[in-house]
């Protein structure tokens, strides 16, 4: 079941492609022929009710399932001209290249620089200065480095939750990835961090692909360009955010951003 609508962006603009991806706990058939296309430096929002596949969509595409015996994926997903489910791919060089946020900011226990430089010396061999000038840059993209630049040295765990989270995008950013996943980045920040996490995906586009899980539709709705939405396993529509909660395609994506079920 996809969407009959014309296709939103051309072919050449589009960061990662979606084809007839299935995926398996074991015995467990949760994505089921999923086809879509995440257009470059745009940011998507997917979105349904629990349990319908959202999160494992987004592990696929850093292969994450790939710690976990008895998980498995078919179909393809483009990226770079490669199959990220190609068994030979160098997942090293894959989750430097789409970086990932989880739900609850997951700093590492260590400094806050550290934090920043930890990723990028196991791909680059920076000079001291060099390194000082990426971090420097990677917390001004989250507007961090004002409130961070005097205690670089301290241990991150002692930043609030929402600098956490900014720090986390820091961290995933400092890289240079062409894509940026966000696992319900906002859902355990207060509402001033949560916008903030909002301006700054709308900053971040213009540099990286994005794509966000989120249950907030006013979320999906103020940061992304499109929208798809899920439902058991498969994927109901997709169309530009506007489009998608003003004048949906399908009634079951009607009856879900109208609160009737989920
Ligand atoms: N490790 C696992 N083993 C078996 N089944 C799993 C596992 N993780 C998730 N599932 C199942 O896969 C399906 C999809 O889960 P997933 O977490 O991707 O959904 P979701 O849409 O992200 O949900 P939520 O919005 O609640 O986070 C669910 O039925 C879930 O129970």
């Amino acid at each position: 079941m996809t969407n009959d609508r014309p296709a939103v962006v051309e072919a050449a603009d589009i960061a990662l492609a979606v084809r007839d991806l299935d995926f398996f706990y074991g015995q467990n058939h949760v994505l089921k022929k999923v086809t879509l296309d995440y257009p470059r430096r745009q940011v998507t929002a997917m979105i349904g009710p629990s349990g319908c596949g959202k999160s494992t969509l987004l592990r696929v595409f850093n292969r994450m399932y790939d710690l976990y015996p008895g998980q498995r994926a078919t179909g393809s997903v483009l990226f770079d001209g490669a199959d990220i489910l190609d068994a030979t791919l160098d997942l090293n060089v894959l989750r430097s290249r789409i970086g990932m946020v989880f739900q609850k900011p997951t700093p590492f226990p260590m400094s806050i620089y550290d934090n920043i430089a930890f990723g990028i010396r196991l791909h680059e061999n920076l000079s001291r200065a060099e390194m000082d000038v990426r971090v420097e840059d990677s917390l001004r993209r989250v507007a961090l480095w004002n409130e961070v630049r005097d205690r670089l040295r301290a241990p991150a765990g002692g930043l609030s939750g929402g600098q956490q989270q900014r720090l986390c995008i820091a961290r995933s950013i400092a890289t240079r990835p062409e894509v940026l996943l966000l696992d319900e980045p906002t859902s355990a920040l207060d509402p001033i961090s949560t916008a903030r996490i909002e301006e700054l995906l709308d900053e971040l586009k213009q540099d990286f692909t994005i794509v966000i899980v989120t249950h907030n539709m006013q979320q999906a709705a103020r940061c992304a360009d499109q929208v798809a939405f899920f439902y058991l396993g498969a994927l109901v529509e997709i169309d530009t955010a506007d489009r998608l909660f003003t004048n949906p395609g399908k009634k079951q994506t009607q009856d879900y951003i109208t609160g009737r079920f989920g």
